[in-house]
């Protein structure tokens, strides 16, 4: 399981990107941390697994922890197979190779990780963490994989006994998953209701300074950082959307 107790957090004198955030995640259960570019998902998720401290707040986690971050980092010298064993070594569970075999690994389990495929190396990164028995943290973790190898993570987290916490771009389909929304209650945000949105909520929902974007209907309910408002506005009447309220 996972505890985040009214979790803060700003990298150093920057914007706090995390305000009095609370989550609590039981084993077996599945959360979606959903919101907008830079809405601090990767963050949480970062301060979920332990590998960055939060700036207030507490934390308490099971002690056996699977992270698995967006992007591998490039350089790892090791092949797969040491990597799995080192890390299966330190965690002191035995390999469950079977894990990259289910997810279709077909990259050479000898080669350095710096040279296999993306989706091969991702396979190897969730593999690694899916070794976890308390808590899974997954970041956009079918970045890269193929559909068989998407079908089979679905499967895998929807089962898993530990507490699983993820990001999703794509939306994937998870039963009885839990949605989280990040950036609600950022102080100083502003929240924009358009109508007429239809296609253009991609576009808008990309915009910088957009946390969060909700389809409602034709329209939309789009959350903006302060100080981002005036340019969101304008491109969605360019786009032909027309604006309901806007409300700081
Ligand atoms: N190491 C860092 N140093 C300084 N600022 C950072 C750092 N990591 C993230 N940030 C900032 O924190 C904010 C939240 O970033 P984060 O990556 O957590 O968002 P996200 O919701 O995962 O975004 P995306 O959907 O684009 O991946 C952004 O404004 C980002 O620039």
């Amino acid at each position: 399981m996972v505890r985040l107790d009214r979790i803060g957090k700003r990298y150093g004198r920057g914007p706090w990107v995390l305000r009095d955030v609370s989550l609590a995640v039981e084993p077996g259960e599945v959360v979606v941390l959903r919101g907008g570019n830079g809405a601090g998902k990767s963050t949480l998720l970062r301060i979920a697994a332990g590998v960055t401290a939060p700036t207030n707040g507490r934390v308490s986690r099971g002690a056996s922890v699977g992270y698995a971050p967006e992007r591998f980092p490039t350089g790892v010298k090791l092949s797969a197979r040491d990597y799995l064993r080192h890390l299966a070594a330190v965690r002191g569970v035995p390999v469950r190779w079977e894990l990259t075999e289910a997810l279709g690994f077909v990259g050479d389990p000898d080669a350095p990780m710096a040279t296999l495929s993306k989706g091969n190396a991702q396979k190897i990164a969730l593999a690694q963490a899916l070794h976890a028995t308390d808590l899974l943290v997954l970041d956009e973790p079918w970045s890269g994989l193929d559909a068989a190898a998407s079908a089979v993570l679905g499967e895998l987290v929807t089962s898993s006994r530990t507490a699983v916490v993820l990001t999703d771009h794509h939306g994937h389909d998870l039963p009885g998953a839990r949605e989280v929304a990040l950036g609600a209650a950022r102080p100083g945000g502003v929240v924009i209701e358009l109508d007429r949105v239809g296609e253009a909520f991609a576009l808008i929902s990309a915009l910088e300074g957009v946390f969060a974007a909700h389809e409602v209907g034709g329209g939309a309910r789009v959350e903006v950082r302060a100080g981002f408002s005036d340019g969101v506005l304008a491109e969605a009447l360019r786009l032909g959307c027309s604006v309901r309220s806007v409300r700081s």
